[in-house]
């Protein structure tokens, strides 16, 4: 569910009374998504997002995404674009919370992807990087190494209830990723949630990347890491080494990885998946009582780390040699 704050027809209408974007036709709450509230609304000049953004988006970092998405649609990346109102702010209010309007985008996201489309994501995610080098703004990845101990933490001894081991294996684990994580590789801004739902495909060319509340300044080969990690696994936990292939191929026919992210991408998957597990963790002992969310399965996480510590070498995900 994505529609944690309710908005009526006569705030909404009063809301859009501050924009040149037509008068409101229809608009509906948008089941997708778990962090914010998410609406399609149509006006007579056409549809747009409304997001208002909840609690676990911190009002701080909102200029860095807004600027963001603004940044990387001039660059010509295929992004939500923020709308300004009349006054020429972004960022209102609404219901009370923060919202914006930005465009929607048509395309649709694919439950299975498939080799072509592991090749148009990498592509994207390529051009995403090259769109985003000269953003000015930063953003601290607090989803990086050294945020993922505070979140065993808050997992407060309970993995074992989830995995009979867990516990031990995350503790093993992040203690070898906080001594050897790698250091000095490129970096700038990265999308850090480019999976499957947040891709857009039309007639199976890439579309649109949508969901840029987890974008911030990291290194850019974690990015491909991220999404080796979401696109490229069987849902029995399988590596498909020519979905990978295919990703791989597909971001280097852009922007070449040096030597040095390439020698590094093992040890980044294992993070990108101890990522993943940690949060997905954290979310599946901490329901909200009553909440229509379906918390998000650990230990497909837990599979796909299991794999990376066997890997060494970054032929083994399909890389070029
Ligand atoms: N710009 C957009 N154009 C079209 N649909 C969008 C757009 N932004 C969001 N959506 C729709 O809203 C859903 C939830 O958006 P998302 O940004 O992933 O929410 P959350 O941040 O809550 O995870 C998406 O799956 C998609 O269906
Ligand atoms: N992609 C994350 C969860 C974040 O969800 P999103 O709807 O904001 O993309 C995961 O799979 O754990």
């Amino acid at each position: 569910m994505a529609v944690y704050t309710d908005v009526s027809p006569a705030e909404l209408e009063a809301f859009l009374a501050g924009y040149d974007m037509g008068t409101l036709t229809s608009f509906h709450g948008i089941a997708e998504g778990v962090e914010n509230s998410n609406f399609l609304v149509q006006t007579t000049t056409g549809s747009y997002i409304l997001t208002l953004y909840e609690k676990r988006v911190r009002r701080e970092d909102l200029p860095f995404f807004i600027g963001l998405m603004r940044h990387l649609a001039g660059r010509g990346l295929s992004c939500p674009e923020p709308v300004a109102r009349r006054s020429g702010e972004v960022l209102a209010e609404l219901a009370g919370r923060p919202a914006a309007m930005v465009t929607f985008l048509p395309g649709v996201s694919v439950r299975r992807p498939t080799a072509e489309h592991c090749a148009e994501l990498g592509r994207g995610l390529a051009q995403l990087h090259l769109a985003g080098a000269d953003f000015a703004m930063r953003r601290t990845n607090n989803l990086s190494v050294s945020g993922w101990r505070p979140l065993f933490n808050a997992a407060d001894g309970q993995a074992d209830t989830v995995a009979p081991g867990l516990g031990e294996t995350i503790a093993t684990e992040l203690a070898a990723l906080e001594q050897s994580w790698p250091k000095g590789l490129p970096e700038g801004v990265i999308h850090a949630d480019l999976f499957p739902d947040n891709a857009f495909f039309l007639d199976d060319k890439l579309s649109g990347i949508i969901d840029f509340y987890f974008a911030c300044t990291d290194y850019l080969a974690y990015d491909v890491a991220v999404c080796l990690n979401a696109w490229c696994f069987e849902p029995d936990g399988a590596y498909n080494i020519t979905k990978g292939r295919a990703l791989l191929a597909g971001y280097e026919a852009v922007r070449a990885l040096s030597d040095a992210e390439k020698a590094a991408l093992p040890r980044l998957a294992r993070g990108a998946a101890l990522r993943f597990l940690l949060t997905r963790l954290v979310d599946w002992l901490n329901v909200p009582e009553g909440a229509l969310v379906k918390p998000k399965d650990p230990l497909e996480y837990l599979k796909k780390l299991r794999f990376h510590r066997a890997v060494d070498n970054a032929q083994d995900y399909g890389l070029a040699a």
